[in-house]
């Protein structure tokens, strides 16, 4: 066994070098094991994955999933081993404090390692229910490390934009209507926003900068609408997804979160030759709850963009870089996923996808319904598909809920299939079977050049599908 002292490297299988590991955390594979998201992790839950087969460690307060790194540690397993279920800061710095572990386990984050007594307190500290702030009504309560404002609109689908002013001080635009909090306390950014868009309800979680308990959340007062045309954005990454598709992340302006519901959309503006130039866009977080892009943060505004050689805007993002800037205006669009309906049919073409990610998400992840979610997705190629290999990852962990059916116009698919040119009976072909004793519980979404959703919605209106049952994305 090895001490501060001793060194001891074993000879790692084949298959297992430091290569080999960058690979697998490349692959898509989930190395977390908790799907990518950011734990709050007590020492009591670390102490509970200390197998082999389930072993998480934490070193300097991030708490990292190691099982899959067992047969890549070049100390080998049985040395990581004692390190597991524990805070091994102190082990690991005694034994190699030089080696680069963020890097080598960036794909492996658990989450923080947080204080125990966060998590020994009641789930409620404190409530008021008898905050009103104009229209709606507001309860908060807190724990030692958070605090929680719950709003309720009695609007659905309330237009929601925060922006964090000053560390203490926090302005809410709730439907146009802006109200500002000078907190207790300071608090950190970005928010967690939870919203319940069929009842209007926001639910916005701060994280205290200073553990403590608060005797009250400050003070309430009016003030100017946050709300504006369009926001400054800066790029802060940008990914190529396809050939001609790229993946952009954008940060606001100074703390600002601005909320747009699935299906919705935002202009996005630039000075292209000393002109104006603005097209819509639909946000597609927070779709990508994959580690392959890290961990995007809340407030991040995050956009699919096809570049077209005629398209002046589209070319113009795909040669940002990070640092520049664009405009970005207030949410559009009138979607609402329908709170009656429990089958999904979504029909995309290309970058048709875009607002059907958001969608899929939020059928697959609602805390009020079980949907169940049929995507028909055309492309040209099985090359041109955006996020495939994501897509099928959340048809395998969602098998009984989401199915997903590729067309391809000018290949055959890797099911051998023969190409297919994509007309009303290809579509026709590939619909998914519907329950014809229930039929008022399916929603369609269309989307994709104007020729082919003409083409759906006239398959759809023959199938006996009424106005109210389909909405196409122009
Ligand atoms: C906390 C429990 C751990 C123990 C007890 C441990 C033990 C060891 C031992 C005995 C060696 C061989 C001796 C040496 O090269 O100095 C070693 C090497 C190594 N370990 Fe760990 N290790 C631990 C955690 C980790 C973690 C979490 C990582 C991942 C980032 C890691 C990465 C490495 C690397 C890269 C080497 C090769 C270092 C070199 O060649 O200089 N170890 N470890």
């Amino acid at each position: 066994m090895a001490t501060g002292t001793t060194r001891n490297k074993v000879a790692l299988a084949p298959g297992h070098s430091l290569m080999d590991w960058i690979r697998l955390g490349n692959s898509g594979n989930d190395l977390t094991g908790v799907g990518g998201k950011l734990l709050s992790v007590s020492k009591s839950e670390l102490a509970k994955h200390n197998k082999r087969t389930d072993a998480w460690l934490a070193i300097r307060g991030t708490v990292y999933n190691v099982t899959q790194y067992m047969d890549f540690h070049p100390g080998g397993g049985d040395e990581l081993i004692r390190g597991i279920g524990t805070d091994a800061t102190k082990l690991f710095s005694e034994i190699h404090a030089w080696v680069n572990y963020e890097s080598i386990l960036q794909k492996c984050v658990v989450g923080r390692l947080v204080n125990e007594e966060l998590f020994k307190l009641p789930e409620v500290l404190k409530t008021s229910t008898d905050v009103s702030i104009n229209d709606f009504n507001m309860d908060w309560f807190q724990q030692l490390g958070f605090l929680c404002f719950v709003f309720y609109t009695k609007t659905p689908y309330p237009e929601v934009s925060i922006k964090l002013k000053r560390p203490n001080e926090i302005v809410f635009s709730l439907n146009g209507k802006a109200k500002c909090i000078t907190l207790h306390k300071p608090v950190n950014w970005p928010c967690i926003v939870k919203i319940v868009g069929d009842i209007g309800k926001v639910q916005v979680k701060l994280i205290k900068k200073v553990l403590g308990l608060w005797p009250t959340f400050g003070t309430v007062s009016i003030t100017n609408n946050i709300q504006v045309d369009y926001w400054k954005c800066e790029l802060i990454q940008s990914y190529d997804v396809t050939h001609n598709v790229k993946f952009l992340l954008f940060k606001y302006e100074q703390n600002l979160y601005n909320h747009v519901y699935p299906g919705r959309h935002v202009y996005v503006k630039a000075k292209i030759n000393g002109l104006d130039v603005s097209r819509p866009y639909t946000p597609v977080w927070p779709i990508v709850d994959t580690t392959e892009y890290g961990n995007i943060l809340e407030d991040t505004l995050c956009l699919l963009v096809k570049s077209y050689p005629k398209g002046k805007l589209s070319q113009h993002l795909c040669s940002l870089r990070q640092g520049d800037f664009i405009e970005v205006s207030r949410p559009q669009g009138s979607f609402e996923c329908w709170t009656s309906k429990t089958n999904l049919i979504l029909i995309a073409a290309g970058t048709g996808i875009t607002p059907m990610l958001p969608i899929i998400w939020n059928a697959l992840h609602s805390p009020i319904k079980k949907y169940n979610v049929s995507l028909l997705f055309c492309n040209k190629k099985e090359s041109n598909i955006i996020w495939k290999k994501y897509l099928d990852q959340k048809s395998a962990t969602y098998s009984s809920r989401l199915t997903v059916r590729y067309i391809l116009s000018k290949e055959e698919n890797h099911e051998g299939d023969n190409k297919e040119h994509i007309d009303e009976n290809v579509i026709s072909k590939n619909f998914p079977t519907l329950n014809e004793d229930s039929m008022d519980k399916y929603g369609i979404c269309i989307c994709g050049p104007p020729g082919f959703n003409k083409l759906c919605e006239k398959i759809i209106i023959q199938r006996g599908f009424k106005k109210d049952d389909y909405f196409i994305f122009g």
